[in-house]
């Protein structure tokens, strides 16, 4: 058997289990990465995309799964964190021939990984998998909840700043797909001026028309003068040309990983930027894939509810610290997300699974 690609090392040493299936016969190359089981099963999407190489595909994975235990040891869930990746175009026929190899890969695995929807992937494929997978989410769509996290993150930033609510706040959007068009008819129903961008025309009519949302150009919602600014579109966008140009007093991102690079978090710091950081604001929808998995008896709307508001409170929290310390948001929330992890970690025994 011959393989057309080599992997290199990885910076893995915080990883507790890395898997990488490559299969001669349906031609799948796909990753499972467990970053951090303590707090209980990884849970993250299934990202289906063409990698330039499978060691860019192997970064992705782990990126993300690292992301996802933050997220979730933040926002209170008993849930660790991981992600994988399937390298190839999201099309049908790829999906046929996939999905199934995938599934066997991840039920490999024992229940320490359960898989959701992310790029490339949907509801529809999570009911594939689970045909071999025991425990998948987001068979109903998260993209709701995690828009209305986004909501309490950017209203508890505001009145944080001394603003009294969302009402006349200016918001700017960027990003109409599953998150960004739900949030912006949430912040026009809360009140604020919405300005909205997205590459897909039809998108930016109905945020429009239905949200009464302003149209930006794409090229600008970025440097938009706005109290507020959400990617939600694909990560990266933040780059030192951007923050160059930001005028808005705030960021709270839908999107994961907006930062081109993390340490660029300091320089919004230094510019007395309010970050929230994205694995604090977008957490609504890993909330509601908790209590999809782990299920909960009648209170269980209160109980997503709660965690939801919660996360207001955590980004005010995180906000809060950087100021009072002199540092950024993203290495405060770090360190809160370590030492959640540290308490816990003596009181829970290793390699936790759902089966
Ligand atoms: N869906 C969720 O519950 C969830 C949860 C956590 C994080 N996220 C993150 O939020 C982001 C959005 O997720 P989604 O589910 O809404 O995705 P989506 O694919 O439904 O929407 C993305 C939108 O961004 C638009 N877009 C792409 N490039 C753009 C550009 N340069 N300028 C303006 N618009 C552009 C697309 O046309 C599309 O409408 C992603 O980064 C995702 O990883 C989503």
């Amino acid at each position: 058997m011959s393989f057309p690609d080599t992997l290199t090392t990885f910076d893995a040493d915080d990883f507790e289990q890395l898997t990488v299936v490559r299969d001669p016969e349906s031609g799948i190359r796909s990753a499972v990465a467990i970053h951090d089981t303590t707090m209980g099963p990884s849970l993250g999407g299934v990202r289906m995309r063409a990698y330039p190489s499978l060691d860019d595909a192997v970064r992705d994975a782990m990126a993300l799964a690292r992301a996802m235990t933050y997220k979730s040891a933040l926002a209170g869930l008993e849930l660790g964190g991981g992600k994988s990746v399937i390298d190839a175009e999201p099309t049908p026929a790829n999906k046929a021939a996939f999905l199934p190899v995938y599934a066997r890969h991840v039920a490999s695995l024992g229940g320490r990984y359960v898989p959701g929807a992310d790029m490339g992937t949907d509801a529809s494929d999570m009911e594939v998998l689970a045909k071999d997978v025991p425990v998948v989410s987001s068979r109903r769509d998260p993209s709701p909840f995690t828009a209305r996290g986004v909501l309490r993150a950017i209203g508890a930033t505001l009145e944080r700043a001394g603003h009294d609510g969302l009402a006349g706040r200016r918001v700017a959007v960027q990003g109409l797909g599953k998150v960004g068009s739900s949030l912006a008819g949430m912040l026009r129903a809360a009140g604020a001026e919405v300005l909205v961008a997205d590459v897909d025309d039809d998108r930016v009519r109905a945020a429009r028309d239905t949200a009464g949302a302003v149209a930006v150009p794409v090229g600008e919602i970025l440097a938009a003068d706005v109290d507020v600014l959400c990617p939600c579109a694909a990560g990266g966008v933040l780059t030192p040309v951007v923050l160059d140009a930001l005028r808005a007093r705030a960021i709270v991102p839908g999107a994961n990983n907006p930062l081109a690079d993390p340490a660029l978090a300091v320089t919004l710091a230094g510019r007395g930027v309010d970050y929230v950081p994205d694995f604090v604001a977008n957490a609504g929808g890993v909330i509601v894939c908790e209590a999809e998995v782990l299920g909960g008896g009648p209170g269980l709307d209160d109980e997503i509810a709660g965690k939801i508001r919660a996360i207001g409170a955590t980004a005010v929290r995180i906000l809060d610290d950087a100021d009072r310390r002199g540092t950024d948001t993203v290495t405060v929330a770090h360190e809160l997300a370590r030492a959640r992890l540290a308490a816990r970690a003596a009181a829970r025994p290793a390699f936790p699974a759902l089966v």
